[in-house]
């Protein structure tokens, strides 16, 4: 790890303690993995789950086992939270509940966790004088303009009507009674709120936006190290698909685009805005990858390639199927239509692109799919012969 490290302006960085909201998770685990082994900062990781992080925690032998403490706390209601945040020079907050399939079916639960969880952590940063970097996400977009315009219209091809930029583009929700957009909505409330402590009340804070980040350890597998009837993020879905040799759901036909950029990418943005702060307090900013641009019916297409490639195994006659979204999500579901993250603003201040193909991306998470799931999805599904 190196000690002399310099930020953008090459003023050389101190050291600095972390207090990390939602560490356990799975862009969380990546943060702390790069924190640890390329920094020498300290992480005061906060979480009511360690699965992801244990690596990191164990053993105490470890090079950084001084600098990362793990405090298994349910942020609605620890009175320690204020005190971690006292202690720590900045404040990252990941904690939320994320999966497109709870939106829908548990509404409630998803507007306290991304609103109303959100704001002690803001309280206690912009009252404490401490810095913080707010975990927000493309889905504050919602649809694009160019959708709500006649399918041959040229004004479709124009950028101001599908790139999503942080200063000029509109957010346009669904109706209330879609509740997909409980989500996105929340969201959007958490970032207005922490604009306007930075506005009235000098709180130094920065917004990140994530453009459907994917890799290793996102989510989980139904059945393996999740629920069974869980629903998780599409990458999860199609791998637990792809590991039981089952046909990939397109939801209403996988017309939707989404950009995927690879985890380890958008950490290292991460890690600039971290080391960076007069560079990325009071921005908020687009981390994604408009080159990895693929309809959902396209991914399922490469993911089945690549699991082709990386497991051995032969790819099925018909390898997809398609899923009306009310059978898939149930009522209430709606969809953003294309994410296409304007660069602009991320480029300027901290000089970030991104670097990993989707199929090269594929490729390194697949292979960790394969070995870390294939042999638990085949005990799990091999019938008992009885004797
Ligand atoms: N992964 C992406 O592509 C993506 C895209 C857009 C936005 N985001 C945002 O980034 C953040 C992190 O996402 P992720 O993909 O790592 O999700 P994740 O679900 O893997 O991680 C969230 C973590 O927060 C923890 N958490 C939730 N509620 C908590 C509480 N009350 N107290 C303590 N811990 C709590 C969970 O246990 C989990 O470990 C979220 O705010 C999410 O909205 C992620
Ligand atoms: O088996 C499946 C699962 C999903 N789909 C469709 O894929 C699209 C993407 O789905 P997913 O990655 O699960 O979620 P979204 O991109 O819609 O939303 C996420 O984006 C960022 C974030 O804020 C946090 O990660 C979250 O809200 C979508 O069109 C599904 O319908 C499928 O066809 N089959």
């Amino acid at each position: 790890m190196a000690s002399s490290r310099a930020d953008l302006d090459g003023n050389s960085i101190k050291p600095m303690t972390i207090c990390m909201i939602g560490a356990g998770g799975f862009i969380g685990s990546h943060l702390c993995e790069k924190l640890m082994a390329e920094t020498p900062h300290k992480v005061l990781a906060v979480d009511v789950y360690n699965d992801k992080i244990n690596h990191l925690l164990e053993p105490s032998s470890s090079p950084w086992a001084e600098r990362i403490q793990f405090h298994r706390i349910n942020i609605k209601n620890d009175s320690r939270l204020e005190g971690l945040i006292r202690m720590a020079d900045l404040t990252i907050n990941l904690a939320a509940i994320c999966t497109p399939a709870d939106y829908n079916t548990r509404p409630l639960d998803t507007i306290y966790s991304n609103f109303i969880d959100a704001l002690p952590v803001v309280k206690y940063c912009s009252e404490n004088s401490k810095r913080l970097i707010h975990f927000s996400t493309c889905e504050v977009y919602g649809k694009t303009v160019g959708c709500f315009l006649p399918k041959d219209s040229p004004l479709r091809q124009e950028p101001a009507n599908y790139v999503l930029s942080e200063d000029t583009s509109p957010c346009i929700f669904g109706p209330i009674e879609k509740q997909r957009w409980s989500y996105a909505c929340a969201k959007q409330l958490i970032e207005r709120l922490i604009y306007a402590e930075g506005a009235e009340n000098g709180l130094e804070f920065t917004i990140v936006r994530p453009f459907n980040w994917i890799g290793p350890r996102m989510d989980f597998i139904p059945g393996i190290d999740g629920p069974s009837e869980g629903v998780p993020r599409v990458l999860a879905c199609f791998s637990n698909n792809l590991l039981r040799g089952e046909p990939l759901k397109l939801v209403d036909g996988g017309e939707s685009q989404r950009t995927f950029v690879y985890i380890k990418d958008a950490i290292e943005a991460v890690l600039l805005m971290i080391e960076n702060p007069a560079r990325a307090n009071g921005h908020i900013f687009n981390v994604g990858n408009p080159n990895n641009e693929v309809t959902v019916r396209q991914l399922a297409e490469m993911m089945t390639q690549v699991y082709t490639k990386v497991s051995g195994e032969p790819a099925l006659a018909s390898p997809t199927i398609d899923i009306s979204s009310k059978e898939f999500y149930g009522e209430g579901y709606d969809d953003s239509d294309k994410r296409i993250p304007d660069m602009t603003i991320i480029n300027r201040q901290l000089g970030w692109n991104p670097k990993t193909s989707l199929w090269d991306l594929l490729e390194s998470t697949l292979t960790y799919q394969h070995r870390t799931y294939a042999e638990a999805v085949k005990k799990s599904t091999s019938v008992p012969v009885s004797s």
